[in-house]
């Protein structure tokens, strides 16, 4: 049997599912692109090579497995991409939630099917029909639950909204003792500096009670003022719009002490690093490319408390 328990986002992990670059599928069609910087990299000719992505992301199962976290990955299926294992299912408390998911991607979540047969099938909740909810929009930080979303008007009409309302209120009534916050984000199928494809693009918590945040991921600002005024503005760590096209919020925690980033996110690592946090750097941008990272690539399953 596998143990599930997640109730943050920093707490040592114990365990986690990393994605895999195994048969990737190669270059998409641009018809077939459901993110605009992947888009721009597939127009421009420097779509990632899988031989680079199974790099990257075999130096972040090394840096788990220093610190002794046990890594499980995805079933390789033929010409799929499964590098962004966050999005196929999550942890909140001691329940894993199968949500619906992108068309574009739900085949993906085959293959974690062979650790679900592992999971006590009472602690397995799958969403009803209509409601879709993708990973890297849910994080449970303590007693509160973030969730970024999509009101009807957008969700029907960008490729990058992931999370309606639907979902938001499956949650809610699944976790009546979680404080709930849902944002809005904004969103844009042809430019990636204007769309937060999930709510960890523009916002992380990480250590005990600090932040990775943009501003201008939020479509409404008074969400993005909320947060602020529940962290405290000297515990959030602001990116700009490049840092967010290039995903500085989207490092992974092993620890409250500890944190996975991509080697050249200078600024954010030298932040990081004076804030006391010890900074493992990977090599990420190729990965970085179809707009996720790290946080994108990682679905915690275990945390110690
Ligand atoms: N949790 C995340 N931010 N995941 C990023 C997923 C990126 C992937 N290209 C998509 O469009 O779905």
């Amino acid at each position: 049997m596998i143990n599930i328990l997640i109730k943050d986002e920093t707490a040592p992990l114990k365990s986690v599912v990393l994605g895999t670059g195994e048969s990737f599928g190669g270059v998409p069609a641009i018809e077939e692109a459901y993110d605009p910087k992947s888009r721009e990299h597939i127009l421009d000719g420097t779509f990632p090579k899988e031989e680079d992505i199974i790099n990257e992301m075999e130096a972040v199962a090394s840096a788990l497995k220093k610190y002794g976290v046990e890594v499980y990955r995805p079933e390789v299926l033929s010409d799929t991409n499964q590098v962004f294992a966050r999005d196929i299912g999550f942890v909140i408390g001691d329940k894993f939630i199968v949500p619906n998911i992108i068309d574009d991607r739900a085949s993906e979540r085959d293959g974690i099917n062979y650790l679900l047969d592992q999971i006590n099938p009472e602690q397995i909740l799958r969403m009803p029909e209509g409601a879709y909810a993708e990973g890297g929009d849910v994080m449970p930080w303590k007693e509160k639950l973030y969730i970024g979303y999509s009101e009807d008007e957008d969700y029907n009409k960008y490729k990058v909204s992931r999370t309606n309302r639907a979902g938001v209120e499956f949650l809610r009534d699944q976790f009546p003792n979680c404080e709930f916050y849902a944002f809005e984000l904004k969103k844009s199928d042809d430019d990636p500096k204007e769309n937060a494809l999930h709510l960890d693009c523009c916002f992380q918590p990480i250590g005990n009670d600090q932040c990775i945040i943009y501003k201008g991921g939020f479509k409404n600002e008074r969400d993005y003022e909320l947060v602020v005024s529940h962290f405290g503005q000297e515990n959030c760590l602001e990116i700009s719009k490049d840092e967010m096209y290039h995903m500085n919020s989207n490092v992974f925690s092993i620890s409250p002490e500890i944190i996975i980033s991509e080697q050249g996110f200078t600024r954010l690592n030298d932040e990081l690093e004076r804030r006391g946090f010890k900074v493992e750097k990977v090599p990420y941008s190729e990965t970085a490319k179809m707009e996720g990272l790290l946080r994108c690539s990682t679905l915690p399953l275990e945390r110690a408390y």
